[in-house]
């Protein structure tokens, strides 16, 4: 156990108390069990039996049992805990006759266990005391604390800041069906986000992928459905399972109308009874969860399947949209686009990025934005540094509105309003300076939207203190004077410590003991303390009539005194009231900032918006990205493009610079078919021309000289593979799984990349299925397509298939070493290359030569009885190659004579003839010889 908890834990006075003696019930203190106890070994105790019932009530959970300063887990869900917080597993009494399990959780530093049981799937009730020990006590001895389950805690539904990423969503979504639709809803407790969608089943994948949702619900019943295909088969570990019930569409209607205080629904959107059921189910779990204490949540936004690009979970991987395929964010797309300085902005371009659009007319009015804030540097460097102070008023917002906030929420609602006011400001004093200028239609709504907070900001800056602690409890956050009575019953607390010392003074006079001191603990409350050896002088007359021994420990004698217990009660009374009267008027705050919510959450998106278009253009003029076209033809123009993660990890590395390329697949040349050796660029190729139009539609500007995209639909792409041995399937099993969805999904709106496909197999098979997918995307799905390959076999096709476009990717042999050029080229490559490219990779020369002679062989071969007859040659020529695997074993070949040089060299110099000067000199000679060989 890193932290001594359960040394420490094991100390713990409440739990100690509650459990009884430390002897275990039923045995002596030698341990033996006694006659009459034996046979009550069933017997259980009060506090176990109340815990065994708090348990049957939260069995998927591991329950979180606060015994005085600890969290204390038992039986199995002690063996889980200790295993994944690698803490020690103790065991406290017994139950039916066993040791039951125990680990602990210091209180003070169960977030950071909470978090790491959180990320590691578990999910935790958080049982409370809900009254003092000592009121228990007044029950009787035996009495056990009261108490219960405050909150449930699932991956989808915490809103602690250090269990969250600022950047991110985090959201709990829901799985419905009602009268044979289905539909996903999904929210973010931790921003009160709400969306739902009709869902066809085909796309729960995809849909998933997009959300990547910390925790998904669902009934039993639905998983069954086998509409669902496998959709569901990569989210297994973010699913949980709740009642049929929980969905009830009927119910969900009831449910929704009072949350959100309306008698009809339409008031707030239009929903199918599928949609209903999802929506009602996500309140219902949180009521659940959170018992009772629901957050505000916005309306549910109804988002239509078709409003967004549909991109499946393989194609978001292989594209590395938001995580390599290595798992890290770091060199994926998202991360390599990311200016935002805020986390609402990182998490809403993290959204847009997850979800491009397919309106032109939206999409134009985002790169506008961008386009604006491109032109207008100073403006957006003002902007950003602005938003650079602004705090997370959307994750403040949402711990206030459920009780969990503290002053510092409170405070980052004042300044996150102030920021909006001042930027608000900076926009006002640009127009009337600029007055003809006129701003992009979306900015007025955007300084719409930030409103005006000038009430809930003063009231918030006279209240709160200037130094704020992050929880309420000890109070101390409201600033002196906001409230009359608070700062009297503070001054009176402070009065009384200045009587104390008083006191402290008068006493010492009294008694002539210098060192006598008035001092204060928890136990004790305030005492006088003087050292053992004046403690006679204080208990005998007169002093003993004021002085009253209370405790005598090693060194010192404690004493209280008529006159400081008036003066304790006096200051104890002061602080209690200030303390209660600050939590008070803390509750006010929380509620004259919640009256605002709507108000004060629509501020915060519109900071988050102007974060995404300021970062986006500032990104755009960095690293010189253009203004994209996007209409509804089905073009796909791209002048100069370039792959924004590669190009920057170029930079990074200094080596080489990017090297640009168009892509045309314009109508009349929509199926591009690239050949060219391994390492040449294709793969970067086909990868950024779809990065080009993601990003286009997402409405950022993209790295090329121009680009004009025809809204894309569906973007698939099938690059790269890697086995998936979880499923049982294998690297060609994963890659024709790919393709199947290409060739059955994809329409003549959609972009369609496919990389090397058949390559996984047998060279006639693989090179079968790669001919007969890109006729299928030709004829039938006449969708824009990138097909790279290796089989040079596949060119013929371009005389059959009139939107076939042959091009390939350059290189230069360069004294049979190959050199590439990175760029794309009308036409098809002479060769492969391949041999070179594993030369370069370092395979052994003797495998290099041998496959150099295998291939000059089959090259030669021709088809069908003669290639047989070639094969067979190869193989009988294992002799001459044996003779090959000898020579690895001498020393390395000398093609140029370089060795015998050397030796004759060496036998001319005769080194008594040589000054040290001269051998220096010669040893450099014959280096050189030896690497100019
Ligand atoms: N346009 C470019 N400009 C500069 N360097 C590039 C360019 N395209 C690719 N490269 C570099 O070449 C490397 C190989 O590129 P890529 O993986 O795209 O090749 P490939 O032809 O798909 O190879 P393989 O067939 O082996 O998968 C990249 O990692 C990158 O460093």
């Amino acid at each position: 156990m890193t932290e001594t908890a359960a040394a420490k834990h094991s100390r713990s006075n409440a739990a100690v108390a509650e459990y009884g003696s430390s002897v275990e019930p039923g045995r002596n203190a030698d341990g033996k069990a006694t006659k009459k106890t034996r046979a009550a070994a069933d017997v259980v105790t009060p506090m176990m039996a109340q815990y065994l019932d708090l348990k049957a009530k939260n069995q998927d959970y591991l329950l979180f049992y606060r015994m005085g300063d600890f969290y204390e887990l038992f039986f199995d869900d002690a063996v889980k805990a200790a295993e994944a917080l690698d803490i020690t597993l103790t065991k406290r009494g017994k139950h039916s006759g066993n040791d039951i399990p125990m680990c602990g959780v210091p209180v003070h530093a169960a977030e950071n266990y909470l978090s790491r049981l959180i990320r590691k799937g578990f999910k935790v009730a958080v049982c409370e005391q809900m009254e003092d020990p000592a009121e228990a006590k007044k029950r009787g001895a035996k009495s056990v604390v009261r108490r219960d389950v405050v909150r449930l805690v699932t991956p989808g539904t915490i809103t602690e800041e250090n269990l969250l990423n600022a950047r991110q969503n985090n959201f709990l979504a829901a799985l419905s069906r009602a009268q044979n639709d289905f539909a996903l809803a999904w929210l973010d407790i931790s921003t009160g986000d709400f969306f739902v969608t009709a869902l066809d089943p085909a796309n729960l994948d995809a849909e998933l992928s997009r959300l990547q949702a910390g925790e998904l619900i669902l009934s039993a019943q639905v998983v069954e459905d086998e509409r669902l295909g496998d959709g569901l088969e990569d989210w297994r570990h973010i699913l949980s399972y709740v009642e049929n019930s929980t969905f009830d569409s009927t119910a969900a209607e009831t449910t929704l109308k009072a949350s959100y205080g309306v008698s009809v629904l339409e008031g707030i959107g239009s929903y199918t009874r599928a949609q209903l059921s999802a929506c009602g189910a996500l309140v219902v779990y949180l009521q659940e969860t959170q018992k009772g204490q629901l957050p505000k949540l916005a309306h549910p936004l109804s988002v239509g399947e078709e409003s967004t690009v549909m991109i499946d979970g393989a194609t978001r991987r292989n594209l590395e949209l938001t995580h390599t395929l290595a798992g890290s964010r770091k060199g994926s797309l998202l991360h390599c686009l990311d200016r935002t300085v805020t986390g609402a902005g990182a998490r809403l371009l993290n959204s847009r990025l997850n979800a491009p659009l397919m309106d032109p007319g939206t999409i134009g009015r985002r790169l506008d934005l961008v386009a604006y804030f491109q032109e207008h540097e100073g403006l957006r460097h003002k902007i950003r540094d602005l938003l650079k102070r602004c705090p997370d008023l959307e994750r403040a917002m949402s711990r206030l509105s459920l009780g969990r906030g503290g002053p510092r929420d409170l405070a980052a609602v004042r300044d996150g309003l102030i920021q909006a006011g001042g930027i608000k400001n900076i926009f006002q004093s640009k127009q009337t300076a600029d007055t003809l200028e006129s701003l992009p239609a979306d900015i007025d709504q955007i300084l719409e939207n930030m409103g005006r907070h000038q009430d809930v900001i003063a009231l918030l800056q006279r209240a709160l203190a200037e130094e704020l602690p992050t929880i309420i409890r000890d109070g101390n956050f409201i600033a002196k004077g906001y409230h009359g009575a608070l700062d009297e019953f503070r001054m009176l607390s402070s009065e009384s410590k200045r009587l104390i010392l008083g006191l402290e003074s008068q006493y010492r006079e009294q008694s002539g003991v210098s060192g006598l001191k008035i001092k204060y603990n928890n136990v004790l409350g305030y005492f006088i303390e003087v050292t053992a050896l004046h403690a006679d002088k204080l208990m005998g007359p007169p002093l003993n009539e004021d002085f009253i021994h209370r405790q005598t420990l090693a060194n010192v004698v404690r004493f209280n005194s008529s006159e400081l217990a008036k003066l304790a009660g006096k200051i104890g009374q002061a602080a209690d009231r200030a303390l209660a009267l600050e939590h008070e008027i803390y509750e006010e705050l929380v509620g004259a900032v919640l009256m605002q919510w709507q108000q004060i959450s629509r501020a915060a998106q519109a900071l988050a918006q102007l974060d995404v278009a300021t970062a986006l253009a500032e990104l755009a003029a960095e690293k010189n990205y253009c203004r994209p076209k996007v209409d509804a033809s089905l073009a796909f123009a791209v002048e100069h493009g370039r792959h924004p993660v590669v190009e920057a990890a170029l930079l990074a590395a200094n080596t080489d610079h990017f090297v640009a390329n168009d892509c045309n697949l314009d109508p009349g040349n929509r199926l591009w078919l690239i050949t060219g050796p391994n390492m040449a660029g294709k793969s970067t190729f086909l990868r950024q021309n779809a990065v080009i139009a993601l990003m286009a539609q997402m409405g950022s500007f993209v790295p090329a000289r121009s680009a004009h995209i025809g809204v894309v639909d569906r973007l698939f792409s099938r690059v790269g593979a890697s086995d998936d041995l979880a499923r049982g399937r294998s690297t060609f099993m994963v890659e024709m799984v790919e393709t199947a969805a290409i060739l059955n999904q994809s329409s003549e709106r959609s972009l369609v990349i496919l990389d090397e496909i058949g390559r996984g197999t047998a060279t006639y098979d693989g090179l079968s299925i790669a001919w007969a997918a890109v006729e299928h995307i030709h004829e039938v799905n006449q969708c824009r397509a990138l097909f790279a390959t290796h089989y040079h076999e596949m060119t013929a096709l371009a005389a059959k298939l009139s939107d076939l476009a042959l091009h390939y990717m350059k290189v230069k042999d360069w004294e049979g070493e190959v050199i590439f050029l990175h760029e794309v080229a009308a036409g098809s490559a002479d060769r492969s290359y391949g041999i070179q490219v594993a030369k370069l990779a370092g395979l052994p020369k003797v495998v290099v030569e041998r496959a150099q002679q295998v291939l000059h062989s089959l090259e030669q071969g021709g088809q069908g009885a003669a290639k047989g007859q070639k094969m067979e040659e190869l193989a009988d020529d294992l002799p001459l190659f044996s003779a090959i695997q000898m020579q690895v074993n001498k020393p390395p070949a000398d093609d140029n004579g370089t060795a015998a040089r050397l030796e004759r060299e060496l036998a001319e110099i005769n080194p008594d003839d040589l000054s040290p000067r001269a051998a220096m000199d010669m040893l450099y000679h014959l280096k050189k010889i030896q690497q100019d060989g």
